[in-house]
């Protein structure tokens, strides 16, 4: 069998998130701040001299040409003139719409991925502006640092944050992005603040008032967490996340959660998965 290239496409957590006002072109000025997850979706990648591309895994729901690793292969091998293109397995295990940017870790596994078997060596900068054109946190997953975000989420600053265990449940509903930052009643003015006193800011996500108000699902979620733990909203959800000094204490928690809320335990980190085993290989 062809050598295949095996890679992580973890999640990320928004640990707050402040909508700071409206573009012209109806996308939103946010700061929020974003770390890794030690859980992710797994994709291969194996060459091919024909110029295709192929998923040959299904997403149910999702059409292979609009999969966001489809795409973001696609815009890869238009931007570098590349003759060659790949087979793609892809081993879903994030759950979608979660607000823990699977789509987009999936798309930033995919460029990284292909960059390298094709040996395209474009810097991270090139991949990062590819990125963003295919959504607004792909370009986080290619830097693959924890990072104070900015603007559309693209303005990236590096942090070093501490490394606790994070519980996340994922009610099963589906949370459309594009309708929260629709809301009228979203909150969309909260002042700026600077990268230095981040360790000062609570933990607030400004979308969390309007979707516990569309989703009763994720309120319930939040009510029950909060009996264990401080817990939020990450992204636009439907996923709500508590942090923990330890494993032990969040797989206990995990515990009393009841058995039909799909849950799971993993540690935060400020280098990416893909990057430490990007790193291996290199
Ligand atoms: C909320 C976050 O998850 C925070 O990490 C992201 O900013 C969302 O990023 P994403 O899922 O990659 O979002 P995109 O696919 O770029 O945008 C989905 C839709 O959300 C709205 N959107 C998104 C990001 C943003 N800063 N302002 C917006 O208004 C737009 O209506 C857009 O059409
Ligand atoms: N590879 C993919 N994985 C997941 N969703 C994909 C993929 N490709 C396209 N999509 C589409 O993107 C939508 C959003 O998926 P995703 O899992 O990224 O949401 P999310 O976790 O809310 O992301 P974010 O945190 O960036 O808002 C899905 O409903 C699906 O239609």
């Amino acid at each position: 069998m062809q050598e295949r290239l095996t890679l992580p496409a973890p999640a990320k957590l928004n640990l707050f998130l402040h909508i700071l006002g409206r573009r012209p072109d109806g996308y939103h000025e946010l700061q929020t701040l974003f770390q890794f997850l030690d859980h992710g979706d797994e994709l291969q990648f194996a060459l091919r001299e024909d110029g295709v591309i192929h998923l040959r895994s299904d997403i149910p729901g999702v059409p292979h040409d609009s999969n966001l690793i489809v795409r973001a292969a696609r815009k890869l091998q238009e931007a570098s003139g590349t003759r060659l293109g790949a087979d793609i397995w892809l081993d879903k295990r994030l759950p979608m719409g979660g607000g823990i940017g699977g789509g987009s870790s999936d798309a930033a596994t995919t460029l990284l991925g292909l960059d390298r078997l094709w040996n395209l060596q474009w810097d991270e900068d090139r991949l990062a502006a590819l990125g963003l054109t295919l959504g607004a946190d792909v370009p986080v997953f290619v830097r693959g640092r924890a990072a104070f975000a900015e603007g559309v989420g693209e303005k990236l600053t590096p942090v070093e944050l501490e490394e606790p265990w994070f519980l996340v449940v994922a009610p099963q509903v589906f949370v459309s992005t594009a309708e929260v930052f629709s809301d009228p009643e979203l909150t969309r003015d909260t002042p700026p603040i600077k990268v230095r006193s981040l360790l000062g800011v609570d933990g607030r996500n400004d979308c969390q008032p309007v979707v516990e108000k569309r989703y009763p699902d994720v309120r319930n979620a939040l009510i029950l967490l909060n009996k264990f733990t401080s817990a939020r909203l990450t992204g636009t959800g439907a996923c709500v996340f508590g942090s923990f000094p330890n494993r032990g204490d969040a797989d206990k928690v995990r515990r009393q959660l009841p058995a039909t809320l799909p849950s799971f335990v993993a540690q935060g980190r400020n280098i990416s998965m893909l990057h430490r085993k990007l790193q291996g290989l290199a």
